[in-house]
């Protein structure tokens, strides 16, 4: 095994806010190739995790690997092999499709054919190719989380992090931004950390990371786990918080 095919590790992290304990000895990997669903109720501590995966904030202690380079001493190497969907959406909404996708390319130092060739193929990975020269603003939520997914792939990232991807948008959406997800595994053997509150977005297959108060309450293939009585039950007997229920076809 290479470097680079370690996909996602995280080492003893704990982060506070002044007396709050977000984050509390933390400890997970997930191996290249694999979806994982970080599933935590609202408090968890998910989007501080992935402040700290994307070193927006930098933790005082434990060690978090992004397909094999130590964020704290390798930080350009680790970010540049991440792609990062964060749950506010960052899209430039007077910007077309393309231009939004060319602009996150000329970050990365990307430009003219290659930059296209880039762009071309992650827009044909999220199904939106024929909406490029839309503008951002006239996509519906669905459009537009897909726009920032194939964005987030442009320089080729190992490793893709979302947070909750899915609030706001409807079941349709839901399904399918959660299912290209899972292809991007399947088919293109990318290393997926997938933050929800919502339990229906698992599958039995997918690798399940339970965070609650900020610690790791379960962690492994989640057929296994949640047994017989189904996730929901799980996931309420592991945490006491009763799961959110999803957005219904008219939200
Ligand atoms: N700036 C802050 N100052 C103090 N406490 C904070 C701050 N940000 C978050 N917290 C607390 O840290 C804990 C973890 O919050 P975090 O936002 O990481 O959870 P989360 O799982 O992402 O929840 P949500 O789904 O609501 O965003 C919560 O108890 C939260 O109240």
């Amino acid at each position: 095994m290479t470097r680079n095919d370690e996909g996602l590790s995280v080492h003893a992290v704990s982060y506070r806010y002044g007396a709050k304990t977000a984050l509390d000895e933390v400890s997970f990997d997930v191996a290249p190739g694999r979806f994982a669903a970080l599933l935590g109720p609202n408090g968890a501590g998910k989007s501080t995790l992935f402040a700290l995966l994307t070193r927006l904030f930098t933790t005082p202690t434990g060690r978090i690997r992004i397909a094999g380079h130590d964020i704290a001493r390798a930080p350009r190497a680790a970010l540049a092999r991440m792609g990062v969907v964060f749950q506010s959406p960052t899209l430039d909404l007077d910007l077309t499709i393309r231009q939004n996708l060319r602009y996150f390319a000329a970050l990365h130092g990307l430009s003219g054919r290659d930059a296209e060739r880039r762009i071309d193929a992650a827009l044909a990975r999220l199904d939106i190719a024929e909406r490029a020269g839309e503008r951002t603003r006239d996509l519906n939520g669905g459009h537009r989380r897909r726009t920032e997914i194939a964005r987030a792939l442009v320089h080729a990232p190992a490793v893709l992090l979302l947070d909750e991807p899915t609030v706001g948008l409807d079941a349709a959406a839901r399904a399918s931004i959660t299912d290209h997800a899972h292809r991007l595994c399947a088919e293109d053997g990318l290393t997926v950390l997938w933050a929800t509150h919502l339990t229906d977005e698992v599958r039995d297959d997918d690798r399940l990371v339970i965070l609650h108060r900020g610690q790791i309450r379960a962690d492994g293939e989640a057929g296994a786990l949640r047994g017989p009585s189904g996730l929901t039950d799980y996931f309420l007997a592991e945490t006491g918080v009763d799961p959110a229920v999803p957005p219904g076809p008219a939200a």
